[in-house]
C-alpha cells in the first residue's frame, strides 16, 4: 500500500489527526511503531466502539503494531465497579474487539499488570508538572461523577499519559472526548522524556435516543453482538424525526456502516407508498429533507443492513 492510499485509510471517519505530517513521517519510516487504543472495560461493545476498531484495523494495514489497552484501573478510578467485576467485563470485551475482526497482530493489555515500580515513578514525575485543575479540566467528558471532583479524578489522566510511554506508542487513539487528555499527555510526555505521540480523534456518534453520546450505560446503543431481533427493535425505536438529517441517529448509523461499503442504499418500500429505492447517500439526504421517505421506511432498511453487517461477529461470538 503507498503511504496516500493507507493515510487516507486511516484518516476515513475521523474528527481530526494531530499531526497528519507526523503520522506521515511514521508511516514512511521502517521502525516499528506501536499505535493503541484505550477502553475501560463496560458492559456492551457497541457501534461507537466499532468505530474506531475500524480505524485501528486501518493502522494495523499500515504496518503499526496494535495494542489495546483494557483500562480497568482506570475504570475503578472513576467509579465504575469493583477491580473484579471490571476484570470479568474486560474478558467479554476483548472478545467483542477480536469479533470485529482486531485478531492477528494484535496485542491486548490489561492495565493493572503495566503498573511497575519504573511507571509509578514517572507518574509522580508528571504529576508534579500538572495543575489539580488542568487535570480535572481534562477530564470534563470522561468523569462519571461530574460533582464530586476527588484525587482520582486527577491521577486518571496523569496515568492514562504515562500509558503512552509505558506501551511504546506513536499514535494514540480515542474518541473526541479524550481530546483534552491527549492534549495533555502530548504536552507532558517530552518533559518526562518521550515524545508526543500523534493522536488521531474519533467522532462521537448519537445514541439511538437521540442523545450525544452513544454510552453503554446509558442504554442507547446498539451493541456489536445484539441479535437479530433486538437490532430491529432498537431501530425500530430510535430517534429518527421526519424530514430531519441533522443529528439523526439513524442517518448518521447509514453513513458510518451503510455507506461505508456500498455506494448506494436499497430501500423496500410498498408500491402505494412509492415503491423501493436506490440512493447515493446525497440523494438519501435530499428525498429525507424533503418529507418524501418516512422514517419507518429508513429504519427498516438500516436494521437489514447493519443485521448483515454484524453478522460474522455474532458467528464469532456464537463460536468462541
Ligand atoms: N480514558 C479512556 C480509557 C483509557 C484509559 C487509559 C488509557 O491509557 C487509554 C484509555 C476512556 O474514557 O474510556
Amino acid at each position: 500500500m503507498d503511504v496516500g492510499e493507507a493515510i487516507d485509510n486511516i484518516a476515513r471517519d475521523t474528527e481530526e489527526i494531530i499531526e497528519l505530517e507526523d503520522l506521515r513521517k511514521l508511516i514512511e519510516s521502517d521502525d516499528e511503531k506501536v499505535a493503541y487504543v484505550g477502553f475501560e472495560p463496560s458492559g456492551k461493545i457497541h457501534l461507537g466502539h466499532a468505530l474506531t476498531i475500524r480505524r485501528m484495523m486501518a493502522l494495523r494495514d499500515a504496518g503499526f503494531k496494535i495494542k489495546i489497552f483494557i483500562a480497568n484501573l482506570h475504570a475503578y478510578l472513576n467509579g465504575k465497579g469493583t477491580l473484579d467485576e471490571l476484570d470479568e467485563l474486560a474478558e467479554s470485551n476483548i472478545k467483542s474487539f477480536k469479533a470485529l475482526g482486531l485478531v492477528d497482530d494484535t496485542e491486548y493489555i490489561i492495565g493493572s499488570d503495566r503498573i511497575t515500580p519504573e511507571y509509578m515513578i514517572k507518574v509522580f514525575q508528571a504529576a508534579q508538572m500538572i495543575t489539580i485543575s488542568r487535570a480535572q479540566r481534562s477530564m470534563a467528558q470522561v468523569s462519571r461523577d461530574k460533582d464530586n471532583h476527588n484525587v482520582a479524578e486527577a491521577l486518571y489522566p496523569i496515568m492514562q499519559a504515562l500509558d503512552m510511554y509505558s506501551l511504546g506508542v506513536s499514535v494514540a487513539v480515542g474518541g473526541m472526548e479524550q481530546r483534552k487528555i491527549h492534549m495533555l499527555a502530548r504536552e507532558i510526555l517530552p518533559k518526562v522524556g518521550y515524545p508526543a505521540p500523534v493522536c488521531i480523534h474519533i467522532p462521537l456518534i448519537h445514541g439511538t435516543d437521540g442523545s450525544d453520546k452513544m454510552s453503554s450505560s446509558k442504554g442507547n446503543f446498539v451493541a456489536v453482538d445484539d441479535d437479530e431481533k433486538t437490532i430491529k427493535d432498537k431501530i425500530n425505536k430510535s430517534f429518527c424525526p421526519i424530514g430531519v438529517v441533522e443529528d439523526n441517529p439513524v442517518m448518521e448509523i447509514a453513513h458510518y456502516y451503510i455507506f461505508s461499503d456500498n455506494e448506494k442504499i436499497h430501500i423496500e418500500r410498498p408500491e402505494k407508498f412509492g415503491g423501493n429505492l436506490d440512493l447515493t447517500e446525497t440523494e438519501l439526504h435530499n428525498v429525507y429533507a424533503n418529507e418524501e421517505l418516512h422514517p419507518m421506511d429508513l429504519k427498516n432498511a438500516v436494521a437489514d443492513y447493519l443485521i448483515e453487517y454484524l453478522r460474522p461477529v455474532r458467528e464469532y461470538m456464537a463460536e468462541n
